[in-house]
């Protein structure tokens, strides 16, 4: 860890970061890597600690001292402002952002993803902390191309499609879609953040991410979640793949999306945290352009690849339809396809993803078999035996 230095050259001072939200997914990675890579200490916030548990405990890991949790509800916790003032950076991942909630609940959606946020802003802005705000790609909602005859040339023009933080509008369905709630509710955040900034000298970055997946996302419903809840397409594959049940494509599968390895968009998240010369008043898509898939092209990858890493055949019949009404009730609604544009983090960070889809479908679905196969078979076995 010695003689570290930014982009610049410049050594790399030990900050505290203050990581609200650092027990989910992504938080997991981000507290792995700064443990385990760079000098920092994280004050580590969170409502669950279950994904960090393996640092934290014994006493004699090797950054002990370097990591503290704290769990506290963001709603309504005093203990907050006294830990972004202990701190030099606050990150802020802490929000609901399964889409299956977006339409059914959307009022815990938006106090989520906004009023909830509205605090942690303010005492970074009041206590002059720097701040970095997880948003998402789904602010910008459609693509323009999206509006066009399905068979108009444009559609093939990236400036009907590509999503550029500076340029792209933010194109969300109308209010009884309520699937649009997040969205919303991150848009507002985010300009929010952006005034404070103007307006009040608040230094921030806003990160806006494509589709990170890997392993510790979400839940396998029945083991680690509730068996009728539904997590984000990689959990609900990866259940089906485990239990031998048919991958279901809402819609006929045809969204695309580009998925990013988390380990790649952590590299990223790092370079954002060590550079704030060079990250601070920036939006930046952090996402990988070249991994695009329909959903329908994603479930027939996973199949593949769950195959190799399980041993287990495939399925005669690997998929099956379902409407978006049936999958995830009334207002649900989706966005059509995501490509990030690059420029402003190629610019600024020099950063680049790495992992091409494949490779990281192997990694995480190996992870997949190797937590939850055996949990699956005795949990199927108890139920049939009932
Ligand atoms: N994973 C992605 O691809 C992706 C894509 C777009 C945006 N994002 C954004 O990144 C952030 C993190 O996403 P994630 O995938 O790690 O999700 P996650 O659900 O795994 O993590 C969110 C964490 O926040 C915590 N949290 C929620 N409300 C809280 C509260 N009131 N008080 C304390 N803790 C609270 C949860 O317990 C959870 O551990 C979110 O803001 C999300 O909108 C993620
Ligand atoms: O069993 C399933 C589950 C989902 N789908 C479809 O897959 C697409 C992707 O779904 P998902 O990963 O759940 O979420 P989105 O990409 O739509 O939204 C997320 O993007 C970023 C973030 O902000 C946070 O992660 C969140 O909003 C979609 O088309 C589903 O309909 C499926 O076919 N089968």
């Amino acid at each position: 860890m010695a003689g570290r230095v930014d982009l610049d050259g410049n050594p790399i001072k030990p900050i505290t970061i203050c990581m609200i939200g650092a027990g989910g997914f992504i938080g997991s990675h981000l507290c792995e890597k700064l443990m385990s890579e760079t000098p920092h200490k994280v004050l580590a916030v969170d409502v669950s600690n279950d994904k960090i548990k393996h640092l934290l405990e014994p006493a004699t890991l090797a950054w002990a001292d370097r990591i503290e949790f704290h769990r506290i509800n963001i709603k309504n916790d005093s203990r907050l402002e006294g830990l972004i003032k202990m701190a030099d950076l606050t990150i802020n991942l802490a929000a609901i952002c399964t889409p299956a909630d977006y339409n059914t609940r959307p009022l815990d959606t938006i106090y989520s993803n906004f009023i909830d946020a509205l605090p942690v802003v303010k005492y970074c802005s009041e206590n002059g902390k720097r701040l970095i705000h997880f948003s998402t790609c789904e602010i910008y909602g459609k693509t323009i191309g999206a509006f066009l005859p399905k068979d108009s040339p444009l559609r093939q023009d990236p400036a009907y499609y590509v999503l550029k933080e500076d340029a792209s509008p933010c194109i969300f369905g109308p209010i009884e879609k309520q699937r649009w709630s997040y969205a919303c509710a991150k848009q507002l955040i985010e300009r929010l953040i952006y005034a404070e900034g103007a307006e009040n000298g608040l230094e921030f970055t806003i990160v806006r991410p494509f589709n990170w997946i890997g392993p510790r996302m979400d839940f396998i419903p029945g083991i680690d979640g509730p068996s009728e809840g539904v997590p984000r397409v990689l959990a609900c594959f990866s259940n089906n793949l485990l239990r031998r049940e048919p991958l279901k494509l809402v819609d006929g599968g045809e969204s695309q999306r580009t998925f990013i390895y988390i380990k790649d968009a952590i590299e990223a998240v790092l370079l954002m945290i060590e550079n704030p010369a060079r990250a601070n008043g920036h939006i930046f898509n952090v996402g990988n352009p070249n991994n695009e898939v329909t959903v329908r092209q994603l479930a027939e990858m996973m199949t593949k690849v769950y195959s190799k890493v399980s041993g287990e055949s495939s399925l005669e019949t690997p998929t099956i339809d379902v409407s978006s009404k049936e999958f995830y009730g009334e207002g649900y609604d989706d966005s059509d396809k995501r490509i990030p544009d690059m420029t402003i983090i190629n610019k600024q960070l020099a950063w680049n993803p790495k992992t091409s889809l494949w490779d990281l479908l192997e990694s995480t679905l190996t992870y997949q078999h190797r937590t939850y196969a055996e949990a699956i078979k005795q949990a199927m076995s108890k139920s049939t035996a009932n």
